[in-house]
């Protein structure tokens, strides 16, 4: 059935619309330009909402497996593409692509020029865009909705393991997190992003990760004073939204990037050796670099392409962050080392006590 993607700008691409029966998508339109990984990237609960278009021009060969989901479900608003494979060609596809958004009633758009929404989405920044049979679209613009409360787990999840206890603090974690963590032979405890200091000391954890998120950081802007004595308390990783909030806990400020950074290609230097690693990206928001210089944190990681911020340092505390996202996933795997320097800060201080 013909249908159309419409923009806040006012413009409209047509297409073909495959499942439109139970709603029409709606959201910030964001777009990402890895060749594969389209299974992981409609189940990272950071995309919560947002419209996603694949820049790869042929989606959905492989179809969808058991192993590659970062979460239960979808998370997406809507998809486009340009074409997207009704079979999924791979040993270990149990289903199709089409076929799983559809039975998630996750509308799909094909046969759109992505490469003209690109370039607009690219000039004029992210926004507000609608899926409708229409040619004449109404797109409804809002202020980007809180939703890290909707993806954060509700309760308390315990995952067995005989090394360090790590606690996991839930903004919309990415299974491949808390999978980096089991690798290691952690204690993993999964708990609600809202979890309080005195909670955590219940626990008796070893180390802290704050994890990936939907939005702006900005939604837990009256919960940064309590993070803030969590992450001074114990070694801290801090991963994408959790890296924002390290920041922001500091007296660092965030900012909207136009079209913020989605793909699995994204350069980033390590300040500290001079190596670059390529490496998995999905955000919109950075750490303002202006506003860390009145802080104890220091500047580690840089995007090579725009020069924004991809990592802190704390200047005194064990405390680690990237914008980036280590465990990949989809993406290269090139800084998984990040969780390996981690562990060796929670395995230190382990031994020093410098927080008794
Ligand atoms: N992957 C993430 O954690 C994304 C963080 C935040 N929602 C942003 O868009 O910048």
């Amino acid at each position: 059935m013909n249908g159309y993607l419409h923009l806040a700008n006012g413009d409209s691409f047509e297409g073909s619309i495959e499942h439109t029966a139970s709603h029409q998508a709606s959201g910030e339109i964001v777009f990402f330009t890895g060749m594969t990984g389209y299974q992981e990237v409609v189940t990272d609960p950071s995309y919560k909402d947002q419209i996603i278009v694949f820049t790869y021009p042929l989606i959905g060969n492989y179809g969808i497996n058991e192993k590659d989901f970062e979460s239960k479900k979808p998370h997406v608003a809507g998809v486009v593409v340009y074409e997207c494979s009704d079979e999924g060609f791979h040993y270990e596809a149990m289903y199709s692509f089409k076929q799983y958004l559809k039975k998630w009633n996750i509308p799909l758009i094909t046969h759109v020029d992505t490469r003209a929404v690109v370039k607009r989405i690219r000039k004029e920044g992210t926004m507000q865009a609608a899926f409708s049979a229409s040619a004449q679209g109404n797109v409804v613009t809002h202020s980007e909705p809180y939703v890290v409360k909707q993806v954060s787990t509700k309760e308390v999840v315990s995952h067995a393991g005989d090394k360090q206890h790590i606690v996991l603090m839930d903004f919309g974690c990415k299974k491949s997190i808390l999978q980096e963590l089991l690798n290691r032979g952690c204690k993993v405890t999964v708990v609600p992003y809202s979890t309080s200091l005195d909670e955590i000391k219940d626990l008796k954890p070893d180390g802290i990760v704050l994890s990936n998120g939907p939005g702006d950081p900005m939604q837990v802007a009256n919960q940064l004073s309590e993070i803030k004595a969590i992450i001074s308390k114990y070694p801290t990783l801090g991963i994408c939204f959790g890296h924002q909030l390290i920041g922001l806990a500091f007296g660092a400020k965030t900012k909207k990037l136009m079209f913020g950074h989605r793909g699995a290609n994204q350069p980033v230097i390590d300040l500290f050796t001079n190596k670059v690693c390529m490496t998995s990206q999905n955000h919109s928001y950075v750490v303002d670099e202006m506003t860390i210089e009145q802080t104890p944190l220091k500047v580690r990681f840089k995007n090579v392409n725009d020069q924004s911020v991809e990592g802190l340092v704390h200047e005194q505390l064990p405390v680690l962050s990237v914008q980036y996202h280590p465990e990949a996933h989809p993406g290269p795997s090139d800084s998984t080392y990040i969780f390996d320097e981690f562990m060796k800060q929670v395995q230190q201080v382990g031994s020093e006590k410098v927080y008794a």
